[in-house]
């Protein structure tokens, strides 16, 4: 496997200045990078206006480090193109760069995206299963697919396991990261790209120049309000995935209204799939209007039945129907299932492969894995941090225990605070005991975010508070008896907590793991 470090076949960065009449000599470049930081020897900087700063400022930084070639803004159209030196370092002046970051970054590397299959998902929660999901059944079905979110960069191969290529700092990576990292998916033998869109990525144009195919939609609950003014503000952010380059598809979940806005905005042409896991009248609905609208397509789950290790429905689509056992917990991860299945069935892959495959799947680290103990209850680590995703993981859970649920978390702290009351009131209605720790707390001190949460919850009877976060673990798994069951939420594959700002070893599914094996021993 190439490493991140191996050079990529791009195209020359003077014949695309060239393009806009910047002529330079021939220059090699290795790489472009939009953050001094990662700046190496033969790099191009270019300096991007980001939220606080303007990269501008870090332009000797990148010089430092090896940049060979500079763009920075200008919005004087007679300094474009103009050339300063640094040492051996050019500084070239570009009118109107920002609108250009995009473009300038595709060509370099090939245009790649246009020649994957790319899907990409936003929406509050499940962006991440469902691009590993989509991945996954993808590889199974014979075509090698990559992930780009909030596991890094990852690589399913059909025929073997899955890879994971590199870390990312963000959810959507800025945008020339973007564009190498779906290069690197291409070079390793890729046709697919399952890419997580986030809010802030989508709003800070994180994806220009990027094509996607299928734009798909999960749910919209609330989150980040510590960064979008409101709810509706955040709604729209997501929105822009609809004006994203190529869209020929759309793959909505038709059981949250927030859905109905994207129907209306779809750009036109597009072929919409509403997905429903809901009851049977809105499922013979979605078929009816489905039926008669050669725009849109229909994919639903019937009659779930929850076991142990997942549940068993069956799927009714445009493209056929079958029974179907889903090796994955929880209501929502049938949601999942079926924007994934849906987003390959619009770019032709075949149902009945598709159907072959659900009961292959794997589920992603982190989300609702489960640690099963002989001695006391199992253990379920997730990534809950959302009172939405809180609530369905609890939901989820309480369909397999039969005694007494547990579940342990914190807030991380810096972020939006409105939703630590939320999360403690759900708690408090879907868990038989709660136990309050540390997440990743940041500036801000745990016992604070502690008290926040506790606003929500009223009978504190049911309320234990522990800080540390493993302690808080051990108690309550010493404490369960075989048929009870613990869900500890929040920090799902993170390898880390970040206390003051500073990031510890941390990981929760290893401690878990060697817990339950240990009392099992
Ligand atoms: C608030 C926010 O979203 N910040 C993101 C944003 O930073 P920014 O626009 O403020 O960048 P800036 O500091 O103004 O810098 C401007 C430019 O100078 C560059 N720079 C900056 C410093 C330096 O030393 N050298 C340098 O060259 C920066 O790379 C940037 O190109 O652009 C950066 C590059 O894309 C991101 O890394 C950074 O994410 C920070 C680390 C972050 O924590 N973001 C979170 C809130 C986020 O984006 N989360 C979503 C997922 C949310 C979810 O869970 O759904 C995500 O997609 O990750
Ligand atoms: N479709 C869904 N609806 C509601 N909750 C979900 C859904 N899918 C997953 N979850 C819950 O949300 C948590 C996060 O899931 P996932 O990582 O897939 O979402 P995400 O959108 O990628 O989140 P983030 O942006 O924070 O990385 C899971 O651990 C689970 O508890």
């Amino acid at each position: 496997m190439p490493s991140n470090e191996d050079k990529l076949q791009t195209r020359s960065i003077a014949s695309i200045l060239a393009i806009f009449d910047i002529l330079i000599a021939a220059t090699e470049v290795d790489n472009i990078v939009l953050d001094s930081r990662s700046a190496k020897h033969n790099s191009l900087f270019i300096a991007h206006q980001g939220t606080s700063n303007n990269g501008a400022k870090y332009v000797q930084g990148a010089i430092n480090n090896g940049a060979k070639l500079v763009l920075v803004n200008t919005n004087n159209t007679e300094q474009h193109g103009q050339v300063d030196s640094v040492g051996e370092a050019l500084i070239i002046s570009f009118f109107e760069l920002e609108k250009q970051i995009g473009f300038i970054c595709s060509a370099f590397h090939q245009h790649v995206s246009n020649t994957l299959q790319c899907v990409a998902i936003t929406g509050t929660n499940g962006k991440t299963s469902v691009a590993h999901i989509c991945a996954q059944l993808s590889a199974s079905c014979g075509e090698n697919a990559g992930t780009i979110g909030t596991m890094g960069v990852g690589f399913y191969p059909k025929k073997q396991a899955p890879i994971k290529i590199l870390d990312t700092i963000n959810t959507t990576p800025d945008i020339a990261c973007m564009h190498q990292f779906a290069h690197l998916v291409k070079q390793l033998g890729g046709r697919r790209l399952c890419i997580e869109a986030s809010s802030h990525g989508l709003h800070q144009k994180r994806l220009s120049g990027f094509k996607v195919d299928v734009a798909a939609f999960t749910n919209l609950t609330q989150d980040h309000l510590d960064y979008h003014p409101s709810l509706n503000e955040y709604a729209k952010a997501k929105r822009l995935l609809l004006k994203q380059d190529g869209i020929r598809y759309l793959v909505l979940n038709a059981d949250d209204k927030e859905s109905h806005r994207w129907v209306e905005q779809a750009p036109e042409h597009t072929i919409i799939c509403l997905c429903s896991v809901n009851q049977r009248s809105s499922a013979s609905l979605l078929q009816a209007y489905a039926k008669h609208n050669q725009h849109y397509k229909y994919c639903i789950a019937l009659n779930p039945r929850f076991t142990p290790n997942g549940s068993t429905f069956k799927i009714k689509s445009s493209w056929g129907q079958a029974s179907v056992s889903l090796p994955l917990i929880g209501q929502f991860n049938i949601a999942n299932l079926l924007t994934a299945f849906s987003s390959l069935l619009l770019q032709g892959v075949s149902f009945e492969r598709l159907v072959d495959a659900v009961p292959l799947l794997n589920g992603v680290p982190g989300r609702m894995e489960v640690f099963e103990s002989i001695k006391h209850g199992n253990i379920i680590v997730d990534y809950a941090h959302t009172p939405d995703a809180l609530e369905q993981a609890l939901l989820a859970a309480r369909q397999h225990v039969t005694g007494k649920l547990t579940v342990i978390f914190g807030c991380g702290g810096d972020r939006d605070n409105s939703k630590r009351s939320q999360m403690g009131k759900i708690a408090e209605l879907c868990a038989d005991e709660v136990i309050l720790t540390q997440d990743n707390s940041r500036n801000e001190l745990p016992e604070d975010i502690i008290a926040d949460i506790q606003q929500g919850i009223h009978q504190k009877s049911k309320l234990k508070i522990e800080l540390e976060r493993t302690s808080a673990i051990k108690q309550a798994y010493l404490n369960s008896c075989t048929d009870d069951l613990i869900v500890v939420a929040g920090k799902g594959h993170e390898e880390y907590l970040e206390l003051k700002s500073v990031r510890e070893h941390y990981n929760e599914r290893e401690y878990v793991k060697q817990l339950t094996m240990e009392v099992r021993g």
